[in-house]
């Protein structure tokens, strides 16, 4: 194991990492798309897998969580072997996967959509997700097909946060959304971070990325090609700039 590069506020630097991902490779079929990812995610920590369009990053949120089976590697969390775990055995383990495509069940409301998974210890009320985000009380009896782009990204996160999640993986949860409801979502984002939660966040909006990640993976055709520290964005934001650029 690599010692990491750097130690969030909140973690010191004896703690073991929560998540760590060993030589992952992963496959679609007969196509090989990770080609031995290492990274890992200190208690508390928020980390950022930023990268082109088909660098791996969804396929390595999909490989932590179970979701794509065929894959080599070790996974742990918590210190525990879940490499080989069915999807709902890591999830009851903690982590909380929010999807590119959100799945928001279109005919069902916002509030039967908010209560479909059951709420677990330490885990999220109803009430609590519409003090996060109040237009989702508003809406509440509206159905999902008729939110936002931006409400249903609200939806989504405060969905999973009912099971009470230790690490939150989200995908690209600024895609196509206005600025004021991406600041939004990053002050929601830094709030669950305060109370120490932590995040994997993929993103290509790098701005946002770097507002909320103490770290950074590059991805590039299926490898992670380097790893940058909050205090090194400003230094090094030409290369981040170019390795996502197209
Ligand atoms: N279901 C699939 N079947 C076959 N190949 C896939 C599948 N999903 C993704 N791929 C391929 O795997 C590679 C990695 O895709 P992945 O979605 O992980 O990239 P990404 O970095 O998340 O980019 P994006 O932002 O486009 O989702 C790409 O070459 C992609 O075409």
């Amino acid at each position: 194991m690599t010692a990491p590069a750097v130690s969030p506020a909140h973690a010191t630097p004896q703690t073991a990492p929560l998540l760590e991902v060993r030589d992952l490779n992963a496959y679609y079929g007969q196509s090989h798309v990770l080609h031995g990812v290492n990274l890992h995610v200190m208690p508390g920590e928020v980390v950022s897998l930023i990268g082109r369009n088909g660098a791996g990053k969804t396929t390595t949120l999909k490989s932590i969580m179970g979701v794509l089976r065929s894959r080599t590697g070790h996974i742990t969390f918590g210190g525990q072997d879940i490499t080989r775990l069915p999807s709902n055995r890591v999830a009851a383990r903690g982590l909380a996967w929010v999807p590119e495509e959100r799945a928001i069940l279109s005919s069902l409301t916002v509030r039967e959509n908010l209560e479909l998974p059951p709420a677990r210890p330490g885990g999220w009320s109803t009430e609590r997700a519409f003090e996060a985000f109040p237009v989702l009380r508003e809406r509440g009896q509206h159905p999902g097909s008729k939110l936002s782009g931006g409400e249903q990204q609200m939806l989504a996160i405060v969905r999973v946060l009912r099971s009470g999640p230790k690490l939150l993986l989200l995908d690209e949860p600024s895609e196509g959304l206005a600025p004021v409801i991406v600041q939004r979502i990053g002050d929601m984002l830094q709030t669950l971070r305060r109370e120490g939660l932590s995040v994997i966040l993929v993103e290509q909006n790098l701005k946002f990325a770097t507002r909320l990640a103490d770290r950074h993976y590059v991805f590039v055709d299926g490898h992670v090609v380097d790893e940058v520290r909050a205090d090194e964005v400003e230094a090094r934001r030409a290369d981040l700039l170019r390795y996502l650029s197209v």
